[in-house]
């Protein structure tokens, strides 16, 4: 059951979604109560939607599942993508189409909305998320409010007001409420059925993390390729990280406007690069690089979240199926010259890679770590300490 546009609140309705335009879906609410302003965009994957809640770069957003049936798998200590124990904030809301079902998982531990009430997650349910989907592709990603009130008391008018006056992403740096805000190291390395998470090498070549929200399953994939990895706060200066002695630095995801982010992290990217240490950044780490040599990056209409994205690597022609998540892109034409493209979506032909040519230094705009979506790009992380031995 669901209605839109209408300011009368049907009387099964716990939960409402409002968008900046003044447009109301009412539903029936999960997770946490109150109510958040935050961006709405819309995610396809069918599986994995604890790690996509869990993951930090989801910050400041509400997403909104294509797959409608979410959460029936429950969730798990295991599945968690916020590598920092502080990052326990990631997204804000959750719109979905079909109300949660009790868990059918041996992996379960605690039921979908349970976990969602503890990570202080509001969540929707029962809403038209096609409608949502659509229009999200038609006029970009919108701010908008979500309220959850278990006695159905929503003050509409209010969230109305609140979505209509909130600031769009541009401009927004949200890293530094994810990050850690202390240097610690990591040892878990890839999970196994039986064994649960590998550990780490004692010896190996060193990458640095400069965390603005990093998701665990980066840190896991560096130590299985393996790295020994210390994380430092995204807000370390370059001689914080080079007293480190690093054999390599790895710019992480986060969330929010790179340009944003960059006010403070530039500094650090750019002076890790010229003192021709190795780097490899991912999605915002792969913005911030670019912002560092100078190029620029852009706001997308709908943005790229999903779990089957076809990306293809210009230099083996091959395409790679990748996990998605980001809202803004880099302009290819404003990367300097010494910087070249190795990988473009098939989806919108937007930049999602580029490597320079005198200096080790590699950045990709989707998520190689996966968690959740597939593992062609797993490659990344063994090409990148490997490169860190040889180097
Ligand atoms: N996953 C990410 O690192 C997201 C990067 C950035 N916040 C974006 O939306 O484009």
């Amino acid at each position: 059951m669901q209605s839109t546009s209408s300011d009368s609140q049907p009387d099964w309705a716990t939960a409402a979604l409002i968008l900046a335009d003044g447009t109301v879906f009412y539903g029936t609410g999960a997770g946490a109560t109150g109510s958040a302003v935050a961006e709405l965009c819309f995610n396809t994957a069918m599986t994995g939607h604890q790690e996509i809640l869990a993951d930090p770069s989801y910050a400041g957003q509400i997403v909104c599942f294509t797959f409608p049936h979410v959460g029936n798998v429950g969730a798990n200590a295991e599945d968690e993508e916020a590598a920092s124990v502080i990052a326990r904030k990631a997204a804000v809301g959750m719109v979905s189409r079909e109300e949660i079902t009790p868990p059918a998982s041996w992996r379960a531990e605690t039921g979908f909305d349970e976990w969602l009430a503890a990570r202080e997650i509001i969540a929707i349910t029962g809403v038209d998320t096609r409608a949502i989907t659509r229009r999200i592709r038609e006029t970009g990603m919108p701010m908008a409010s979500i309220a959850h009130a278990r006695d159905g008391k929503l003050d509409i008018a209010a969230l109305k007001a609140q979505a209509s006056k909130a600031p769009p992403m541009e401009g927004v740096e949200l890293a530094s409420a994810v990050a850690c805000d202390a240097a610690n190291d990591w040892t878990d390395g890839d999970w196994g059925w039986s064994e649960g998470f590998a550990k780490g090498p004692e010896d190996g070549p060193l990458v640095v993390v400069l965390d603005y929200g990093v998701k665990a399953n980066i840190l896991r994939r560096l130590v299985s390729a393996g790295a020994r990895v210390q994380v430092v706060p995204g807000k370390a200066s370059k001689d914080d990280v080079l007293k480190l002695n690093p054999d390599g630095v790895l710019v992480s995801n986060g969330p929010g406007d790179p340009a944003a982010t960059g006010e403070y992290a530039l500094d650090t990217v750019r002076g890790v690069i010229e003192a021709g240490v190795p780097v490899l950044g991912i999605c915002l780490g792969h913005q911030m690089l670019a912002l560092a040599l100078g190029a620029k990056t852009e706001k997308m209409v709908q943005g790229h979240h999903g779990a089957n994205h076809p990306v293809k690597n210009i230099e083996t022609g091959q395409v790679e199926i990748v996990s998605m998540n980001h809202g803004f892109a880099v302009d290819r034409d404003s990367l300097p010259e010494g910087a070249v493209e190795t990988h473009v979506s098939l989806f919108d032909g937007t930049n999602c890679g580029f490597k320079l040519t005198d200096k080790p230094v590699w950045a990709v705009q989707h998520h190689p770590e996966a968690s959740p979506g597939p593992q062609d790009s797993f490659k990344v992380f063994e090409s990148f300490v490997s490169a860190l031995k040889t180097g």
